[in-house]
């Protein structure tokens, strides 16, 4: 329980409510067993018009008033049964909600180091599967456990007050029951876990084909991915068999222990009423309710335990991610104004994950209004570059300085605002091309959403789809071309008009044409503030003010175009041979 206890603050939260839910169960609980109660009268009453003590008015008169208390009694503990799922079952769901959004606010805070040690798959687990077992104890468990103790005590006592020797007969198999519910209910459980996990094998093995549906089609492997989904889905279909085979226990076990509790209640009860230990029938009918009132609850001890062991595991599970510190934490909170000169000295960098040094002892300096190119063979560290300058990851050795100062120094939140960033891999969201370009800006008015799109030379391209920017695009924007998607995320970063833009090879899948008229406008709108582009052409590096070469995370070549044309290296290298296909290309 010692992890549940984080549920507390939320206990406390949703306090009144509880109590109102606990106070209801109680009175429902009450109510209910005004029947087993009227049920003997109804005996003693028949009992005494059949020897001809009553009067047959007084007869019609008192079974009428017993009949009418018990659907009275039903009826309010039915209402008040209600209002007890409509308090605590409520609660749980609030409690569900709060967890769910303290996770997925923590997952935010988390760095992306903790996205690469953690597979997606779980991390939707915890937010979704452990966060409803969680639900299952701050809601049913809770309920049904109030419910047992006081069905429990009041039942025992009118029982005991009855008969002693008849209680302790009648009450003798329900712990067995108890204990096989418990026992099942864990089977249960861990076979359902692993149908869960094959589920979601299931469910990712068709999400992956679903979104490779291309590549499956244009290499022919139909075949061979539905010989693979079979497979896959007969394993869990055996799973699920065994499931069901356990749970098929879970009623007949139920319906015997009932079946024997009746049975002694009836023989035992039968012997007690001829030897005179027990003055009506009606008690043995009383009992007989009882019995079948005490079955179901005492069942759920074994259940609840059940589900209180599966909340703690879940609890466990959420608590450790929850227990995490961000990597990368937010050192100031006051906003520090942000220019955009960056200075790198001395910067070394290795990936915790692969343990490659991605960059050695790098040092530049870009000043408020220059545009850098970072040029260099693939895998040569010049993402990493641009990742380090928003501080996704933080450095092991030298500094990286914003405006003179520390950028670990810097409020994280301020720097990151201050940044746009254009990924490699251009990533749109499910949404509206409008809400893509206006998510780096979330008050951007319709013509800031067409100006920046102008700007990325996409405006004309959105203009010809039928809704205009309000073209929704699919998952990851497959409505759009290679060089479409990169163009919205360049107007993305555009519309922030932001102090530092950060390129990353985004201009790779649009057609040089296209590249200079987009490099053009980026001219304009980068007065005064500070643009690092990262690319593999010499077209989109040759009107930087600075271009750095960078080979295996070093600095080999530094200088600007003209310099570096002269100069024999990568560069050079690169420029020639990018001429000649140029040229060729003309022809
Ligand atoms: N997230 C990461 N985790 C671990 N290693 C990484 C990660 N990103 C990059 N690396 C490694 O760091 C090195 C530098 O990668 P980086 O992405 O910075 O190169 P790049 O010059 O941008 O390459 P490209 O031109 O192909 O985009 C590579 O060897 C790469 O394998």
């Amino acid at each position: 329980m010692k992890e549940l206890q984080h549920l507390n603050k939320y206990f406390l939260k949703y306090k009144t409510h509880l109590f109102i839910g606990m106070v209801i169960t109680v009175a429902a609980r009450i109510f209910l067993l005004f029947t087993p109660r009227y049920v003997k009268q109804i005996f003693v009453i028949v009992e005494k018009a059949l020897k001809g003590d009553i009067a047959q008015e007084v007869f019609k008169a008192e079974l009428l008033v017993a009949i009418l208390y018990i659907i009275g009694a039903a009826i309010v503990g039915s209402i008040l049964t209600f209002f007890m799922r409509q308090t605590i079952i409520n609660v749980s769901r609030y409690i569900e909600f709060d967890l769910k959004n303290e996770i997925y606010n923590q997952y935010q805070k988390l760095s992306l180091n903790f996205y690469k040690k953690n597979r997606t798959g779980d991390l939707m687990n915890r937010i979704t599967e452990d966060v409803s077992s969680v639900r299952m104890y701050a809601g049913p468990a809770i309920m049904y456990s109030i419910n047992t103790f006081t069905l429990f005590v009041i039942v025992i006592i009118y029982m005991i007050n009855a008969s002693p020797k008849l209680t302790l007969y009648t009450i003798l198999p329900l712990p067995i029951l108890s204990v096989i519910i418990y026992k099942l209910s864990k089977e249960i459980h861990k076979r359902s876990t692993i149908v869960q996990e094959y589920l979601s094998k299931l469910s990712t093995f068709t999400q992956e084909s679903f979104s490779g549906i291309s590549v499956i089609k244009a290499y022919g492997i139909e075949p061979q991915t539905s010989t693979n989904f079979n497979a896959l889905a007969s394993e869990s279909k055996e799973k699920q068999i065994r499931l069901a085979r356990v749970q098929a226990w879970f009623f007949p076990m139920m319906i015997l222990l009932i079946g024997t509790s009746n049975l002694l209640v009836i023989y035992i009860g039968g012997m007690q009423y001829i030897d005179g230990e027990i003055e009506s029938l009606g008690t043995i009918a009383e009992f007989i309710i009882y019995v079948n009132m005490l079955t179901w609850p005492v069942a759920t001890v074994g259940w609840v335990t059940s589900i209180v062991q599966q909340a703690e595991a879940s609890q466990k599970r959420i608590n450790e991610f929850l227990k995490i510190e961000p990597e990368i934490k937010n050192t100031k909170n006051i906003n520090t104004e942000i220019t955009g000169d960056i200075i790198f000295k001395n910067v070394s960098f290795t990936y915790d994950d692969t343990n490659i040094q991605a960059l050695k002892d790098i040092s530049f300096n870009v000043k408020v209004g220059e545009t850098l190119a970072i040029i260099g063979k693939t895998g040569s560290g010049k993402s990493t570059i641009l990742d380090l300058i928003g501080r996704l990851y933080d450095i092991d050795k030298g500094a990286i300085s914003i405006n003179k100062t520390n950028i670990e120094k810097l409020n994280l939140i301020n720097l990151r605002d201050h940044i746009g960033y254009v990924p490699q891999d251009a990533f749109l969201f499910s949404d509206s091309i409008k809400n893509n370009i206006k998510f780096g800006k979330e008050d951007a008015t319709d013509d800031d959403v067409i100006s920046a799109a102008k700007h990325a030379q996409v405006h004309k391209n959105i203009m010809k789809f039928n809704d205009g920017y309000n073209t929704v695009l699919g998952e990851r924007g497959i409505t759009l071309s290679g060089g479409q998607k990169q163009r919205v995320s360049i107007a993305r970063a555009i519309i922030k008009s932001p102090k530092i833009l950060l390129f990353d090879d985004c201009l790779s899948a649009v057609d040089t044409e296209t590249e200079e008229k987009i490099l053009k406008n980026l001219n304009k709108i980068s007065k005064g503030k500070t643009t690092i582009i990262v690319s593999h052409r010499v077209s989109s590096a040759k009107n930087a003010d600075k271009i750095i070469v960078l080979d295996n995370g070093e600095i080999v070549q530094e200088g600007t175009h003209e310099t570096l044309i002269n100069t024999d290296g990568y560069y050079k290298h690169l420029y020639l041979k990018q001429l000649s296909e140029t040229t060729s290309n003309k022809f």
